[in-house]
């Protein structure tokens, strides 16, 4: 459980993290959405306590990360993959980080099984590809076996068989019981992964609600109408719809299918079109962030 109250965080004039409270429960996959700059990053420092908050708290399991015994047993994280020694094989960079904290070797080839890269073990770090770089970063992130799990733009250049298998780690490691927290500037892409969001923007809270739901909330259905007779329709349809106009057909918001439907019907229209339109989630996203991204850009 990670639990941030009113964190807050100033670099000079900037304000990355603005009074930000939410929490992230065990066994789900919670995203952590914003666009560029929104304060994912500084966010994740904090809970790792690599960033001091000038304000407010951030806690693992009831702790601040400082007052962890043996924060390795307790969180792990992925921050950035190309982090390790060029010339180091993935075993004894994972040796290396198991000695320095007190974790034993055979907890390296545990890690390495899991993450299946048990076969190029002893090949160079710096050679490897980012999928596999992505994965001997997690492999370092389980070492100490912990309960929560940090992971800061996990797929960002990733091919999409390595995207489906960080996502399919990702809820292997929640079904077992832990926190997984993980950022990313892409709805679609949370939107196939976290179970839950907390989205934010401008270094504020703009949501924390179960995915499903947020996408219900930002993308209004709408129905496309294409008719000979659209100007007789547009005339007959309820004062508070919101009506766009297409290629030749209109976009109705406000007003379900089947009352369109029935008010063609009713007055002899001829319907050519009559489809419910799904709002686009990157829409929604960008719509729904528009005054963080826009305040930045006059910054
Ligand atoms: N060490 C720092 N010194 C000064 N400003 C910083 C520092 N780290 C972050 N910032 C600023 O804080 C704001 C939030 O940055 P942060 O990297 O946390 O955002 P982010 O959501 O992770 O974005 P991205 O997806 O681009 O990494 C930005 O305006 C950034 O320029």
């Amino acid at each position: 459980m990670i639990e941030a109250t009113g964190l807050t965080k100033h670099y000079g004039k900037t304000v990355a993290v603005d009074d930000l409270s939410f929490t992230v429960a065990p066994g789900r996959v919670t995203g952590f959405l914003g666009p560029n700059g929104a304060g994912k990053s500084t966010t994740m420092r904090m809970v790792l306590g690599l960033d001091r908050p000038t304000r407010g708290k951030v806690l693992i399991d009831g702790k601040t990360y400082h007052e962890l015994h043996r924060p390795l047993g307790t969180v792990g994280a992925l921050l950035d993959a190309k982090w390790v020694h060029p010339n180091r094989s993935a075993r004894a960079h994972l040796l290396w980080l198991a000695r320095s904290n007190g974790i034993p070797a055979r907890r390296v080839d545990e890690v390495l099984e899991l993450v299946g890269l048990t076969q190029v073990a002893k090949r160079r770090a710096g050679g490897f590809s980012l999928g596999m770089a992505q994965r001997l970063g997690i492999a370092g992130a389980l070492l100490g076996d912990p309960k929560v799990l940090l992971f800061d733009e996990p797929v960002n250049g990733l091919d999409p068989e390595g995207i489906q298998w960080i996502r399919q780690f990702m809820h292997r490691l929640a079904d077992q019981g832990r926190t997984v927290f993980v950022s990313s500037h892409l709805l679609s892409e949370m939107a196939q992964t976290a179970q839950d969001l907390i989205v934010i923007g401008r270094g504020r809270l703009i949501a924390q609600t179960s995915t499903e739901r947020f996408i219900q909330d930002a993308t209004e259905d709408a129905v496309k109408v294409r008719s000979p007779q659209l100007d007789r329709l547009r005339a007959l349809l309820p004062g508070d719809a919101r009506v766009t106009d297409g290629d030749g057909s209109l976009v109705v918001h406000g007003v379900e299918p089947a009352r369109i439907g029935e008010l063609a019907a009713s007055n002899g229209i001829t319907l050519h079109e009559l489809s419910p339109q799904r709002g686009s989630l990157e829409e929604a996203f960008i719509q729904l962030t528009k005054e963080s991204v826009e305040y930045h850009a006059h910054d």
